[in-house]
């Protein structure tokens, strides 16, 4: 028997085409509650696309999405009404939100100090994006979609807003899904991958399962890996190797003589990821 595990978010088949080019292709996933998801890919891969649809923007052109619950949005570019000040602007959030938690949005902008009287227009970019995120997190999402988030953020504020999601998850359960070029400042904070190339998915998988897979060997000039498995990246100097390799199931082989092993990062996995289906190579 099957335990049935409630997922949040559902695409299946999904597709998006504009003007009769593919932007999303079959796309299908599921995403549990309580998830953050990192979405990831290179310029014009769909991530845009996918988190419009998934939002409810943009119909989709084939296949289905489904969002359980409320969804909260925050765009690229941070749309904000310019004359109106943050205060303004959360006032709007409670009169237009079913639900509303006034204290959550005015605790986010004291934390990060922004301005509550000054007009939107006039606040930096990354204040705005402070308001967006306080008006998004006001709404009470259950989903939370998010398309680079931390783009206009400075670094200490980047490390604040991520930790301040992450308890946000701990504490009311809500499914984030974040798209971000920023690989390594997820570190700690995506607990699940969705790599897109070319409008299709690359990979949909449990962040730590997917890293537990994975391992790099560096060792003398050599065509193979000392490992069995699948090579997901082939580097070579003259006197050197590196592989990147999918372990099969079980115990870590034993590494031979002369290679050493590492641990692989998120990082590491999406750049091979990329590259390979760059060159034609994905799976
Ligand atoms: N309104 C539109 N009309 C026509 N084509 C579009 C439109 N919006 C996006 N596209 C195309 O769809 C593809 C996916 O775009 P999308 O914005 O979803 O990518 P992205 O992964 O978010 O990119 P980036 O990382 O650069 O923000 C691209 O080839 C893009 O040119």
């Amino acid at each position: 028997m099957t335990t049935a595990v409630s997922s949040a978010v559902r695409a299946s088949g999904l597709g998006k085409s504009y003007g009769g080019t593919w932007a999303l292709r079959d796309c299908s996933f599921e995403l549990p509650a309580g998830r953050v998801a990192a979405l990831v890919g290179a310029n014009g891969a769909g991530k845009t696309t996918l988190l419009s649809v998934l939002a409810g923007l943009l119909e989709a052109d084939a296949g289905s999405a489904d969002v359980d619950g409320r969804v909260a949005f925050v765009a690229q570019d941070k749309p904000l009404y310019k004359g109106f000040t943050a205060h303004d602007a959360l006032t709007m959030g409670a009169r237009l939100n079913t639900a509303w938690d006034q204290a959550k949005a005015v605790a986010w902008l004291d934390r990060f100090e922004v301005p509550r009287t000054r007009a939107c227009g006039k606040l930096s970019g990354g204040q705005q994006a402070q308001v967006a995120f306080a008006l998004a997190l006001g709404s009470c999402p259950d989903v939370l979609l998010l398309d680079e988030p931390l783009a206009n953020l400075d670094p200490l504020a980047r490390r604040e807003v991520a930790a301040a999601l992450l308890d946000e998850v701990a504490e009311t359960g809500m499914t984030v899904v974040l798209s971000t070029h920023v690989i390594t400042e997820l570190t700690g904070v995506a607990d699940h991958l969705l790599l897109l190339s070319n409008g299709g998915l690359l990979a949909d998988d449990d962040v730590d399962g997917l890293l537990a897979h994975h391992a790099a060997y560096t060792g003398p000039r050599s065509d193979a890996p000392p490992v069995e498995g699948r090579v997901v990246e082939a580097r070579h100097s003259a006197n050197q190797s590196t592989f990147l390799v999918r372990l099969p199931d079980g115990p870590r082989p034993p590494v031979a003589d002369r290679w050493v092993e590492r641990a692989v990062t998120l990082e590491d996995y999406v750049l091979a990821r990329l590259a390979e289906s760059r060159k034609g190579g994905a799976e």
